[in-house]
């Protein structure tokens, strides 16, 4: 049996004789960033005590072993980037601060309540990104915050979103890194509204109010993300994709798309060259929605190499912030991470892989025979080989042997949660 060395070497050889560089490939896949979100790691719990999730989202499964402590988050956490090749980011939401046991309500949110994981971040070069969280809390009970009729919820939510992009700010200044501070709001109705206008022109006021402040982009990215429906906002949701896609394109903020936030048979891949005509920087939430947006974990599914494909054709991966957003309680939490994270990845390195040159010249001479049959070809290349060369290279367990370490951590570690 030959080793990864020579695996990869014999494909390789074969790659370039279909005119693509697999070294290159490889280069160009390290220096991705994938922004893994800390909420897969303990059902979008949070540490602020509260025991439901709000805001029309919903995890099912009571797999043993979640994170119950800001501690217990991080070891998870370390143990999955362990086991993931490249150096990648953590995505926080606000409901994450570490509080020691005072009462800070979210507007008064400050940069030192995530000292932490800012720490944590900088020790084990990590990149952070920001979410300030509007659900699972009192003030949102009604499904309205930003968009709300009531001028003190109001005004409660926009400085909540003013702390958290201060906070945003302070932590892309500590790591050198800009941190993607993503507005997603939950407002909605579960019926047919009578007045759609008036909410959609509080949440750009809003908006207007929180994004006010000029910061410095080396340090805080703001996006907003939009979503078709949630569990009780079924008719009508006030963040819609056409608001904002229109919000981005006035104000130059990165918009954020989520694959589960469309209608089913509707895909991200084909959005990508139209938003960024006009959107300089996109932020993906990578999420796979299986029959509505379900946020199962990521697989490498065809809508997932076809985004990959957008991606890498277009030349798009230095204008895009990649994120994960799923959320499954039925497996073990861990493993969902990695899962998700190297099926991202893989799905980056196959688009990377392909033979892009022949494939654009048979499209611009009217080829189009040879285009679909080298598409089909790719399929079959031994893009398996390079990946687990890439893994051993970076240190990680190659092909299914990074299961071995989950199941001995969950032994070890998760089992004696309760
Ligand atoms: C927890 C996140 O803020 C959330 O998943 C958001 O990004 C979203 O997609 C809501 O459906
Ligand atoms: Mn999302």
């Amino acid at each position: 049996m030959p080793d990864l060395e020579q695996r990869y070497n014999l494909a390789k050889e074969q790659f370039a004789e279909w005119g693509v560089d697999a070294d290159a490939a490889l280069q160009q896949l390290s220096q991705v960033a994938i922004s893994m979100h800390c909420w897969q790691g303990d059902d979008v719990t949070g540490f602020e005590g509260a025991d439901e999730l709000g805001g029309g989202l919903a995890v099912t499964g009571s797999y043993p072993g979640k994170a119950r402590t800001p501690d217990e988050l991080r070891a998870d956490l370390d143990k999955a980037y362990a086991l993931i090749p490249g150096d990648h980011r953590l995505n926080l939401h606000a409901c994450y601060a570490e509080l020691d046991g005072a009462t800070v309500e979210r507007d008064e949110l400050q940069p030192e309540h995530f000292a932490s994981w800012i720490d944590w971040a900088k020790t084990n070069n990590h990149g952070l990104d920001f979410n300030p969280t509007y659900f699972s809390h009192p003030k949102a009970d009604d499904g309205f915050t930003l968009s709300s009729p009531d001028e003190g919820v109001r005004k409660f939510w926009i400085d909540h979103g003013i702390a958290c992009r201060e906070i945003g700010a302070s932590m892309g200044a500590a790591l050198g890194s800009p941190c993607v501070t993503n507005i997603w709001i939950p407002d909605g109705y579960k019926d047919l509204p009578i007045d759609r206008r008036g909410p959609r022109e509080r949440l750009a006021a809003s908006l207007d109010a929180i994004l006010a402040k000029p910061y410095d982009k080396q340090h805080l990215l703001d996006a907003v993300e939009s979503k078709l429906f949630g569990i009780g906002s079924e008719s009508y949701v006030v963040g819609s994709h056409e608001f904002y896609l229109g919000y981005a394109v006035k104000n130059q903020t990165v918009l954020c798309l989520d694959a589960g936030h469309f209608h089913p048979t509707e895909l991200l891949a084909d959005k990508l060259t139209s938003v960024f005509q006009y959107v300089d920087q996109v932020l993906l939430h990578v999420s796979r929605g299986v029959r509505w947006d379900s946020d199962h974990v990521v697989l490498l599914t065809d809508e997932l190499n076809a985004l990959a494909q957008e991606l890498v054709r277009g030349e798009y991966l230095g204008r895009t912030h990649i994120g994960l957003d799923f959320f499954d309680a039925s497996i073990n939490r861990v493993a969902a991470w990695v899962i998700g994270t190297r099926a991202t990845l893989k799905s980056l390195l196959r688009a990377m892989l392909e033979p892009i040159d022949r494939l654009t010249a048979a499209e611009q001479s009217g080829d189009l025979t040879t285009r679909l049959a080298l598409l089909e070809e790719a399929k079959q290349m031994p893009w398996g080989a390079v990946w687990d060369y890439h893994c051993e290279r970076s240190g990680v367990p190659a092909s299914d042997a990074w299961l071995a370490e989950v199941k001995r951590y969950e032994s070890d570690v998760l089992a004696k949660r309760n």
